[in-house]
């Protein structure tokens, strides 16, 4: 593979503080425009979030996952159809793979009211499994001051992203309901070192579903990589208190390309070193839209721009199309039930049993 000179080999870093006065307001608006259009990724520096709720978050990772494997065990996913919870190592894939990573799902807070005969992807949001409060006191209030100041960020950034398009700073909310009646979801991830796990997967490649997603990487550790339009794998390395910001299939879809969803992996820390941790955050649009019918009127000036970056190469397949004509809800459910089918079974059976009709996958089948 050779790189072109419409290859990226880093990722952009935009510096939230130039929004504060009109003229580098300006600079901050093309620069954004630059990385949604030709890299999909970008680094947030300067967030509108203190450093020391960035510290504390942080701090509570090893303390969270050094919990007694039982105590982790009794919050596991498969108690909970909103497919909240803790995995243990290895039970999450990414296109059949076993992911060599632990995690916690907690979203932001929301009281299911889903009843029998309704669409079934209303289920799919409902309450957290918080650890007990005696085993790690004050993560859960930490945790949720964090999210609410990812979401308050993640709403204003939609705002921005529109603007980079040329649109006016409205020119997404038909995506989004009332941030009341809507939840985003997050997670806590740790990746043991590549000594402790089967292989060096610790997630495989691929595309984020929705429209973006706000990573924290919460150790020093190099791991995420991004796939460039050559298919190289360029480096993602942690830069304290910044945010990774990508843009998922769902935006791409309904900016008719022009936002790129970029392919992304992490590998297993080195042998020797210690774990990574890292925190995403996936912003959810409204539930029943359909995506095919909501693709934005974009400026002509600004559509030809994707024309600058070239044929894209041959990246991993992600069969997105044939599902935007569903409401976002269910393609989220039919993502959640491909990457955790124990949990669908047990909450989703017949959804489970269309995709997959001989039982429980060993291999080569999720997402
Ligand atoms: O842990 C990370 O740094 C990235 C995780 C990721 O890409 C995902 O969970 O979608
Ligand atoms: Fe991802």
């Amino acid at each position: 593979m050779t790189s072109t000179d419409k290859d990226f080999t880093s990722i952009p870093i935009l510096n939230y503080a130039l929004l504060s006065s009109p003229d580098t307001r300006a600079v901050f608006i093309k620069q954004l425009r630059h990385a949604l259009i030709d890299v999909g990724f970008l680094y947030l520096e300067h967030p509108p979030v203190p450093d020391a709720l960035f510290d504390e978050v942080i701090a509570y990772l090893p303390r969270v996952f050094g919990l007694p494997q039982e105590r982790k065990d009794a919050l596991r996913m498969a108690n909970s159809p909103h497919f909240l919870g803790y995995s243990r190592l290895g039970v999450e894939r990414t296109k059949g793979a076993a992911d060599q990573r632990e995690q916690f799902d907690l979203a932001t807070p929301f009281e299911n009211s889903w009843e029998s005969g309704q669409p079934e992807y209303l289920r799919l949001w409902g309450p957290s499994q918080w650890p007990e409060e005696e085993d790690v006191p004050g993560f859960k209030t930490t945790f949720l001051r964090y999210l609410d100041a990812v979401v308050s960020l993640s709403y204003e950034f939609t705002g921005l992203v529109a603007e980079a398009f040329g649109l006016s700073p409205d020119g997404l909310a038909q995506f989004y309901g009332p941030r009341e009646r809507t939840q985003h979801r997050s997670k806590i991830v740790k990746y043991p070192t590549r000594d402790a796990v089967a292989s060096e997967q610790g997630v495989g490649p691929h595309f984020d579903a929705g429209f973006l997603t706000f990573l924290l990487q919460a150790s020093d550790h190099a791991g995420l990589q991004v796939q460039n339009p050559s298919g190289e794998w360029i480096d993602v390395p942690p830069r304290p208190y910044t945010f990774v910001i990508n843009i998922g299939k769902g935006l791409e879809s309904v900016t008719q390309g022009l936002a790129r969803a970029t392919s992304h992996r992490v590998l297993a820390p080195a042998a020797g070193t210690s774990p990574r941790y890292s925190i995403p955050f996936f912003q959810n649009i409204a539930q029943d839209l359909r995506l095919s019918e909501q693709v934005l009127q974009l400026p002509p000036e600004v559509l030809k721009l994707k024309g600058r970056r070239g044929e894209l190469g041959q990246t991993d397949p992600v069969n997105f199309s044939e599902y935007d004509t569903l409401p976002a809800g269910q393609v989220s459910l039919v993502n959640r039930v491909k990457s955790h089918p124990d949990v669908a079974e047990r909450h989703y059976p017949d959804l489970f049993k269309q995709i997959f009709p001989h039982g429980l996958p060993t291999h080569g089948t999720g997402y």
